[in-house]
């Protein structure tokens, strides 16, 4: 199995990555409302994924496995965490007001999910339930970018995190494990790992309803 195999039998893929949350911020005509809020609650997400993050490196074997865990950390911390921290600056939204914002019940939902994956799972479960995420924005940032920009998009500076090659490495080099970490596996964790894996991408169209919603 691979993560193409994953993402090609994901019944609920196309509408995560062509989600109108995504189409509205890549025309720039998103509410100003609904960027505010999911910017309040993915902050909120990316803290606890960079907890699951740090998970994967306890569960590695090796110290090359331990690498890929540790660029993922990286890319939360300096890339994605570090692009809401400019946003909430240039919006005037107070970090503190960020960190003090009740989590939607969609990004608990979500959090959690993939807290407990990683916590009861394998390494392998642990990437088959994180690579929607991963991987989805990845795929959302090349495609924004093949379609071309907007003049004066007030959202360009998120879309440029994940067109950006250094976030699109850290995918490629995430596709490679993750394709090496399902080799071999059995039926039933071929099985596991496409549950984990839809379980999350149904998550990922959730969390774009819920801002979309305001909810
Ligand atoms: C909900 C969600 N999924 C994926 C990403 C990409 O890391 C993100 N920032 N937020």
């Amino acid at each position: 199995m691979d993560y193409q195999t994953l993402r090609h039998n994901c019944p609920t893929w196309q509408d995560y990555i062509n989600h109108d949350f995504v189409n509205q911020l890549a025309a720039g005509t998103l509410s100003t409302d609904s960027f505010r809020h999911y910017l309040k609650q993915d902050y909120l997400y990316l803290i606890h994924y960079t907890r699951v993050m740090a998970l994967s490196v306890y569960k590695s074997d090796s110290l090359a496995q331990m690498r890929v865990g540790q660029a993922g950390i990286n890319a939360m911390l300096d890339l994605e965490i570090g692009m809401y921290v400019d946003f909430c600056k240039q919006w005037g939204i107070p970090l503190e007001e960020v960190e003090n914002t009740p989590e939607s019940s969609a990004t608990i939902a979500y959090t959690r999910y993939l807290l407990d994956a990683a916590m009861s799972g394998s390494l392998a479960d642990l990437y088959a339930a994180i690579a929607p995420c991963l991987m989805g924005y990845g795929e959302i940032g090349k495609r924004l970018k093949a379609e071309g920009y907007q003049d004066d998009n007030p959202y360009q500076s998120w879309i440029d995190v994940f067109a950006s090659d250094e976030f699109q490495d850290v995918t490629a080099q995430n596709e490679a494990h993750i394709n090496t970490l399902l080799t071999g596996a059995t039926a039933s964790q071929e099985k596991k790992f496409q549950q984990l894996f839809d379980t999350a991408a149904r998550m990922e169209v959730n969390f774009w309803q819920m801002a979309l919603d305001l909810s």
